[in-house]
């Protein structure tokens, strides 16, 4: 199934031409679409129910629209973080995955946090807790996008992340949301293959250590850290770093410049890619880059350049980032919002 919809739903509605202005509604009266019943969108059933009261209008927008536009809300709505031209940039490895736990290369192979990965991942939101973010950024795969939603359950503005369904036209309509203050409520999640772990070719559901028995340690590592060694039919760091980084700096660096405070929940060798691009590594400085899993890292925007703001080196450093000015007063205005 397509994006989550049944094919029976898209044969519905791709069998008739509509003018595309019609809404929803306007489409159903004139019969330009079959009523959409027990189709699952998303592993939502849409009832005839749901069909018959979904009022979309040209008026509406989706809600990555009305939250990528700047906010229309009121002085105190408006971020004081924005003013200060800077935004914040936070980088978090997914949490520990159940390939992960039983020491096996994973790359692409889309598999979920593991229990301790799950509790990274909520310990990485306390530590980001007060922090802005207005956008997040995800892979394609599960356990960043576990990593993102858990993290944001802890996040002291209480704003609702909503991965975004671009997949088609009638994903986009059919996942809009009709109230401007829910939109405001809510957190666009993009999630983004370019974003993906590098692929690990052959050595994908192989074991760590095993494989460094057959092929040698040195060799291992060279697949696993060097930049333009790629491990067996898979992609080496440059490879990763052609789409990562290409997606980073066409999609979200805009979004930074715009004063949007973004969250990015990737893997380890993704982020290893744009962290380069962020710290200017040379090829041979990043073999030596390791990322944990859950541990979030910040980084500030500010004129055209990423200054890392720190990030703990362990567990026992809950959180220790050097805050700015703008995070702090971001900080004060939520103890004062939520005392
Ligand atoms: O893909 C994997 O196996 C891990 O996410 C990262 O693996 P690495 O630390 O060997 O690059």
């Amino acid at each position: 199934m397509a994006g989550g919809v049944s094919s029976h739903a898209i044969e519905a509605f791709q069998s008739h031409s509509y003018p595309n202005n019609f809404s929803y509604q306007q489409k159903l009266k004139k019969g330009l679409v079959r009523l959409v019943t027990k189709d699952f969108i998303g592993g939502n059933c849409l009832s005839r129910r749901d069909c018959s009261v979904i009022r979309s209008s040209a008026s509406q927008t989706s809600v990555i629209d009305t939250l990528y536009s700047p906010s229309r809300g009121n002085t105190s709505e408006r971020d004081t973080h924005k003013k200060s031209n800077e935004a914040a940039l936070i980088l978090i490895r997914h949490g520990e995955s159940l390939w992960n736990e039983k020491n096996l290369f994973t790359g692409c192979v889309d598999v979920p946090l593991s229990k301790k990965g799950i509790n990274e991942a909520i310990e990485a939101g306390k530590r980001i807790s007060s922090i802005p973010v207005d956008l997040i950024f995800t892979s394609a795969l599960i356990r960043a996008q576990m990593t993102a939603m858990l993290a944001m359950t802890h996040h002291r503005r209480r704003k609702v992340p909503i991965i975004m369904h671009n997949e088609s036209e009638q994903a986009r309509e059919w996942s809009q949301v009709f109230s401007e203050d829910t939109k405001k409520q809510s957190i666009p999640v993009i999630a983004a293959w370019q974003l993906n772990e590098r692929m690990y070719g052959e050595l994908q559901g192989l074991n760590k250590q095993e494989t460094a028995d057959r092929y040698g340690k040195e060799q291992v590592h060279e697949w696993r850290r060097s930049y333009d060694i790629p491990p067996p039919n898979g992609e080496s760091l440059e490879m990763c770093a052609q789409r990562a980084v290409a997606y980073f700096r066409d999609q979200i660096e805009p979004q930074l410049l715009s004063g949007k405070n973004v969250m990015i929940s990737a893997h380890g060798n993704s982020l290893r890619s744009i962290i380069m691009y962020l710290d200017k590594l040379t090829s041979q400085e990043v073999i030596s880059l390791e990322l944990s899993t859950g541990i979030p890292m910040l980084y500030i925007f500010k004129e055209g350049r990423f200054i890392r703001r720190g990030s703990p080196v362990g567990p026992a450093e809950a959180g220790v980032y050097a805050y700015t000015r703008g995070l702090a007063l971001y900080k004060q205005r939520l103890d004062d919002m939520f005392q």
